[in-house]
């Protein structure tokens, strides 16, 4: 086995795929480097949600490598792909999944509950999210009293909360109105950096990923050409990386 470089917080090599022997990835390799945001790109059907479910350790590529810091995340039991996934890694998907019990603010701590954070802490750090995300005002709320739009909100406060060291955001803004997008994409993105937090962001959307600091594109199941982002500066004034092949 190669190793992986020292500075991709994820690294994947030769990615295959398929569903019922239906190829999704057809040998993808990717870096992904510490506390960047990385766009995938590319039509529906392309395999980017595929590609988001290896990277977390949600799918086993077979044949490929995932490594995470350096160590392989392919070789790992289900059991430590899954602990893997709730200390190390936050996911948002197109549609909130959130649990109709709780209130939005349960919602959101509910990563660091699990984790054992003190009831207070993760309170505090929740609501925090919650207002950062603009949707403070929907803390004591149920999910069922919300818009979509309103959860998917809450859905990226959870995600972020925890502060993971790796959000997987699959067409993260789907649910929301144009207006609102963007906007939420710029916090999300900002909010990551801040926090060094690495970012894998699948997206239809040109919009989305000049937001990000690269590109990749997928086609058919295989890396396309990488678009360089021309200038995507955030508001701490990051300069876009060029790709790599
Ligand atoms: N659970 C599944 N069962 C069977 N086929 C699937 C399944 N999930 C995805 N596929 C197929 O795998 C291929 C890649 O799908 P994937 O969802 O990864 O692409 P995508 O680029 O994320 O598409 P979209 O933008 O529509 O979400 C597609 O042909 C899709 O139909």
């Amino acid at each position: 086995m190669v190793a992986p470089p020292d500075n991709d917080v994820l690294w994947a090599r030769g990615l295959h795929y398929s569903y019922s022997g239906s190829p999704a990835l057809t040998g993808v390799s990717i870096g992904v480097r510490e506390g960047e945001v990385l766009a995938v790109t590319g039509p529906r059907g392309a395999g980017k949600t595929t590609l988001l479910k290896c990277l977390s350790g949600q799918l086993l590529p077979d044949p490929g490598e995932v490594w995470f810091n350096s160590a392989p995340v392919h070789t790992l039991s289900r059991a430590a792909r899954e602990r893997l996934r709730r200390e190390r890694f936050g996911w948002i998907d197109s549609t909130p999944h959130l649990v109709p019990e709780l209130s939005g603010w349960e919602n959101a701590a509910l990563p660091l509950l699990v984790r054992g954070t003190a009831h207070r802490t993760a309170k505090q750090t929740a609501l925090e999210w919650l207002e950062r995300l603009d949707v403070g005002d929907c803390a004591r709320k149920k999910p069922n009293a919300l818009t979509q739009a309103q959860r998917q909100r809450i859905a990226i406060a959870r995600a972020l909360a925890a502060e993971p060291t790796v959000v997987f955001a699959d067409e993260p803004t789907a649910p929301l109105h144009t207006a609102d997008r963007a906007q939420v994409l710029r916090t999300l993105t900002t909010a990551a950096r801040s926090h060094h937090i690495t970012v894998v962001l699948a997206t239809l959307d040109d919009e989305s990923s000049a937001l990000a600091d690269r590109s990749v594109t997928l086609v058919d199941g295989r890396r396309g050409g990488g678009i360089p982002v021309p200038d995507a500066t955030d508001g701490e004034g990051r300069a876009a990386c060029s790709v790599s092949a």
